[in-house]
């Protein structure tokens, strides 16, 4: 059979592993369930399969593909693929090199290469269009199927560089898996979070070995996965994701009906955040009428988790056992409850860049926020923090503006940037998701950004852990809300609620420790006393 290369749908891309197929299953009744059930590719990898028997397999394995028009991609043997007339062969970097591999098997077979890095795609630009045809990008997420893996896991940001390498490259004939410890619970938030930078392109789609391969019933595996695919949303917060049009108008409103909600629902916030947070931002989120706990116990995550309304903070100014943040992040995301990550001193030190990274990998946020520096360095605009204030330079708005839709575009989330002003960008493009056509040419300017301003209140900067109580205020806000609202709006709301408190403090405050305590005083009278003073501003971009 001769495939057509750029109508190959590599959509649900099985490779084999014989290894881990569950008792009274063949590697031949697995694959049949799976391509019942829509695999749309079929790699035969079996690393420790004597040729003889490797063939024989090819064989049966190729009779059963041919039936349901779907290739069939040899892993490595070249003179396997050549002997049986396979579709295709997949090659890593280590193996056969790729101008040989075209030679051997000539122009009309399907060539895949393994890419781990962005520098390897300049080596494909070189080779240009007649050598590889798609790539296996990996590998994404920690995986047992590799014994000996060489690389670390890129996480989903990762495969967007490589993305967004593939772009500048100009490398528009190639197509992309993404491969590495894809699981039901993680490959919508991977085909969500893998897009090109400039919005052009997304995977074209996920390859998977053991959830087929070692499933008990592999049909409804595959077919599961299928669904995934196909459904193109990703409801990760028990929120209204749908775009807001709303943003412009009078916010001090819907400001009163989000704390109506929360003293009604009564959020329970999660906190795992630094030592020099924990009693302010506890009685910060006590003085909204919703309640604290500084919880850093794995074990307890998924019972937090599940209290209804409830909602959790992760900031990593001081550092908690990973495994400890993972969890939570993974109990949160599980029951689409929203998570606010404050990455605090992201670039101060190598240390605190892999930590932040390895944490957004993990996981889903309905809001980052940081200041000036932490969203700068996140967004890769520049060097690096001096600890965990923001930089004393002063910024560019526009640049600001800017590395804020980077942010909140990367990461699909509510991304925030403190400051005087305050910019909030939605990147969450109402959680939709597709294959192979990236955002549908929605770039970073399309994305809604809004600039709060309430005059200059220098008070707010001078007081330690004031940045990460606006976290505990916006987790309250998220957490309190009722499930038709809309996290960016909810997140303006806590953004404008929080700079007005700060506005209201600081005319009486003789300092910056009276400061603090008027600054919990304002929240917890503000549309009680007087719900006529509303001061802050808002600039809609778009
Ligand atoms: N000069 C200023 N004028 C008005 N508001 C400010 C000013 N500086 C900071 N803020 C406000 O104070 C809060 C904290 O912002 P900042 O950028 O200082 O955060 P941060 O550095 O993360 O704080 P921390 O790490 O101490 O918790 C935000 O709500 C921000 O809007
Ligand atoms: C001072 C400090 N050090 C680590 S976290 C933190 C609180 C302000 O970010
Ligand atoms: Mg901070």
């Amino acid at each position: 059979m001769v495939f057509i290369k750029n109508e190959v749908d590599y959509s649900l891309y099985l490779v084999t592993d014989s290894t881990m197929l569950p008792e009274g299953k063949t590697l031949y009744s697995q694959v049949e369930d799976a391509l019942e059930n829509g695999v749309s590719i079929v790699q035969l990898r079996e690393k420790d399969a004597e040729t003889k028997i490797f063939i024989q397999e090819a064989i049966e394995i190729q009779k059963l593909c041919q039936k349901f028009d779907v290739p069939l991609i040899i892993n490595d043997r070249i003179d396997v693929a050549l002997a049986i007339d396979a579709d295709g062969v997949h090659v890593g970097q280590d193996d056969m090199p790729i101008p040989m591999v075209r030679k051997l098997v000539g122009p009309n077979k399907i060539v895949g290469w393994s890419v781990g890095y962005p520098q390897e795609v300049e080596q494909l630009a070189q080779w240009g269009p007649d050598y590889v045809d798609y790539i296996g990008i990996g590998m994404v997420f920690p995986t047992d199927t590799k014994k000996n893996p060489k690389k670390s896991p890129m996480g989903p940001r990762g495969v967007a560089r490589i993305l967004d390498a593939l772009e500048n490259h100009g490398v528009d004939w190639c197509r992309t898996v993404a491969i590495g410890g894809l699981h039901p619970d993680n490959i919508s938030r991977v085909l969500y979070q893998c897009n090109s930078g400039n919005g052009r392109r997304s995977i074209d789609g996920i390859s998977v070995v053991s959830d087929i391969m070692a499933a008990k019933n592999a049909g409804t595996a595959a077919k599961n996965l299928r669904d995934l695919l196909d459904k193109g949303y990703y409801s990760f917060v028990n929120l209204q994701l749908s775009i807001s049009t709303i943003y412009d108008v009078d916010f001090s409103s819907h400001t009163k009906r989000f704390l109506e909600q929360v003293a009604k629902n009564r959020p329970l916030v999660q906190h795992i955040t630094n030592k020099v947070h924990q009693n302010f931002g506890a009685n910060i989120t006590l003085a909204l009428g919703s309640s604290p706990i500084m919880s850093e116990i794995k074990e307890e995550v998924n019972d937090l988790a599940h209290v209804p309304h409830s909602a959790l903070l992760v900031n990593t100014g001081s550092v908690t056992p990973l495994d400890v943040v993972k969890a939570a992040i993974e109990a949160y995301n599980c029951v689409r409850r929203p998570i606010v990550f404050d990455p605090v001193g992201y670039s101060a030190t190598t240390t605190r860049i892999v930590l932040n990274n390895t944490l957004l990998a993990s996981g889903q946020f309905t809001c980052v926020k940081g200041n000036t520096g932490e969203i700068l360095s996140l967004a890769g605009f520049s060097g690096k923090m001096r600890g965990v204030d923001a930089h004393d330079g002063n910024f560019d708005k526009d640049i600001l503006i800017q590395a804020t839709r980077e942010v909140a575009f990367r990461f699909r989330t509510v991304a925030v940037c403190t400051g005087e002003l305050d910019f909030i960008a939605d990147g969450t493009l109402g959680g939709t998701y597709s294959l192979s056509d990236g955002t549908r040419d929605r770039v970073l300017e399309d994305l809604p950004c809004v600039v709060v301003s309430n005059g200059s209140i220098p008070l707010m900067g001078d007081i330690t852990a004031s940045g990460c109580s606006l976290g505990s205020t916006i987790a309250s806000l998220l957490g309190g809300a009722n499930s038709d609202e809309n996290p960016f709006e909810l997140v303006v709301a806590a953004v404008m609620l929080y700079k007005e408190a700060g506005r209201l403090a600081s005319l009486i405050s003789e300092g910056s420790g009276s400061f603090s305590v008027q600054l919990i005083d304002k929240l917890h009278n503000c549309f009680r006393s007087n719900p006529r003073i509303w001061a802050p501003k808002i600039e809609t971009l778009n």
